[in-house]
């Protein structure tokens, strides 16, 4: 396939026709079209499961239509056996790491695609080559770090100049801002309008719908596996996106913790964290009571995430102490962590958080197995209705509780994972990030679930970039390189605490 015709509005970057896609029972795309016009970001947007990644994936080359066709400026897509076509066409940014961790930054670029006679002279050029492309696309990283090591926001641009180094002018970015904090997001953004300016067209997938108007022109709205309308962002307001994204009409409402009772002066304390000191945080003190909610808030830098892994034992304190109900836990031990009473939702479902190839109703009663049956063994019977609860209560779309989460949508699988934290019947659950690439409704139906079981008495600490998730803290603490700066009761205003997390006056 030849490059792109770039700069003509009248032919689309890409034009996909009456697509149909399903997986054996399941519809995940009925009819959708969608066209990108040369030089927007084009913003695709809809809750969980309504068909996003089943038409990137189409877009992408990596699953095959079963109905409808694809064009790339107004040529036919490409055969998927003949994926050096495609990667001249599209690529897809993920949220997860498509690069070689092991292998430098140069490596990933040229992979395969080394020339020159000699290996010394290969690899001179092969980085020669790496820094000239990076430079050319203004990315500041150095081609001999490997990839591993590369913070997110790195990864990103790396995997994009790759993109754009196949000949690629339409790049498909998959929730590129979950991982981010509120700097990088605009580093991100302005990035993307330099590359836009340059001739880059995007295909932007966000559940954060302010992006969608930061950064977007245009928006298109898929619900259950059909399109339901594309648009200018100018003409669509944020009220009538959600209404097209839900087929229902109204807003949103996530409770505020300034809006309920103040908890008892009694209230038995759960959580003591004194002096604990780690990798990237010193001295941090708190205490959580039963019913009562405490967020942790700051940059990526912050060490807000470490702190939350040390109290659930996934790190080791280099000193300090956490006790649960009074007792002390044992440091650096998920296991001790569990049997104290501890439920979490972890920072990566990837990777701590679920068995993939594992059924749905598995992987939610995967913390309780011990307690469902003799050595572990629980009657499946049990297992399935516990699971089916699971997804009524949390509003998990699948086909059925006998489901493997690989089959899950994203935001889905993230739901599971937040049925098996609870599962157990914790006093203290520690979420981090919980609603991370959950659509918008769907957090409601999560914080929901959180504010009930805080009323039932447990106590829960919650780590989150998203305001939403932290407005149903009694306190919210602010963490800045290591060390709690600030303390906000409930009813706090979004830009104080904003300025407090990035240490700016106001
Ligand atoms: N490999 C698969 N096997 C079976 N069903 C699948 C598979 N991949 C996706 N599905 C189903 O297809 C539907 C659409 O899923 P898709 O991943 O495209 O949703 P999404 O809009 O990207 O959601 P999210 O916002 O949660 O990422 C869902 O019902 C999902 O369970």
């Amino acid at each position: 396939m030849s490059a792109l015709p770039a700069g003509s509005a009248a032919v689309p970057v890409v034009s996909a026709q009456g697509v149909g896609k399903r997986y054996g029972p399941t519809v995940a795309l009925s009819d959708v079209s969608l066209t990108v016009r040369p030089g927007e970001s084009h913003a695709l947007v809809g809750r969980n499961g309504a068909g996003k990644s089943t038409l990137v994936s189409i877009l992408t080359g990596l699953s095959k239509t079963d109905t409808g066709h694809v064009e790339f400026g107004g040529v036919p897509a490409p055969p998927l056996s003949k994926q050096d076509d495609w990667k001249r066409a599209v690529a897809c940014v993920y949220q997860h790491a498509m690069v070689v961790p092991q292998l430098t930054v140069a490596e990933n670029l040229f992979l395969n695609r080394q020339s020159g006679k000699g290996f010394a002279i290969g690899w001179q050029r092969l980085r020669r080559q790496a820094r000239d492309l990076l430079d050319s696309w203004d990315v500041g990283v150095d081609v001999d770090t490997p990839a591993g090591e590369l913070s997110v926001e790195d990864r990103q641009f790396v995997e994009i100049a790759r993109a754009l180094s196949y000949g690629a002018r339409f790049i498909v970015l998959d929730e590129p801002t979950a991982q981010l904090d509120s700097q990088a997001i605009d580093r991100l953004f302005a990035r993307m309008r330099q590359m836009q300016a340059n001739g880059v067209t995007f295909l932007f997938i966000s559940h954060h719908l302010h992006e969608v108007y930061e950064v977007c022109q245009a928006v298109t709205v898929l619900r259950d596996a059909k399109h339901i309308l594309t648009a200018p962002v100018s003409e669509v307001g944020r009220a009538e996106l959600i209404d097209a994204m839900t087929g229902e009409q109204g807003g949103l409402s996530v409770r505020d913790a300034s809006t309920r009772e103040a908890l008892a002066e009694d209230a038995a304390e759960v959580l003591a964290v004194d002096g604990l000191s780690g990798d990237g945080f010193a001295d941090v003190t708190f205490r959580i009571h039963r019913g009562e909610v405490i967020g942790l808030a700051g940059s990526n830098a912050s060490g807000k995430h470490q702190v939350a892994e040390t109290v659930y034992g996934l790190r080791p304190p280099s000193s300090g102490t956490v006790r649960v109900d009074g007792k002390p836990l044992k440091p650096g031990d998920i296991p001790a962590a569990i049997r104290a009473g501890i439920g979490c939702v972890p920072r990566d479902r990837h990777h701590e958080g679920l068995v993939l190839e594992h059924s749905i109703a598995d992987n939610a009663t995967l913390s309780i197995l011990d307690r469902m049956g003799k050595g572990g063994l629980a009657a499946p019977g049990a297992r399935y209705g516990r699971a089916v609860r699971a997804l009524r209560d949390y509003d998990i779309v699948a086909a059925d509780a006998d489901q493997p989460v690989s089959d899950l949508s994203g935001g889905n699988q993230q739901k599971v994972v937040l049925a098996r934290a609870l599962a157990g019947d914790p006093r203290l659950v520690v979420l981090i990030n919980p609603t991370a690439g959950v659509d918008v409704k769907s957090k409601e139906a999560l914080l929901a679930v959180v504010d009930r079981v805080r009323a039932e008495g447990k106590a829960v600490l919650i780590v989150s970039d998203e305001l939403d998730d932290l407005r149903l803290s009694d306190r919210v603490l602010v963490l800045r390189a290591g060390a709690v700066v600030a303390e906000h009761r409930a009813g706090w205003s979004d830009g104080d605490l904003v300025a407090d997390i990035e240490g700016v006056e106001r």
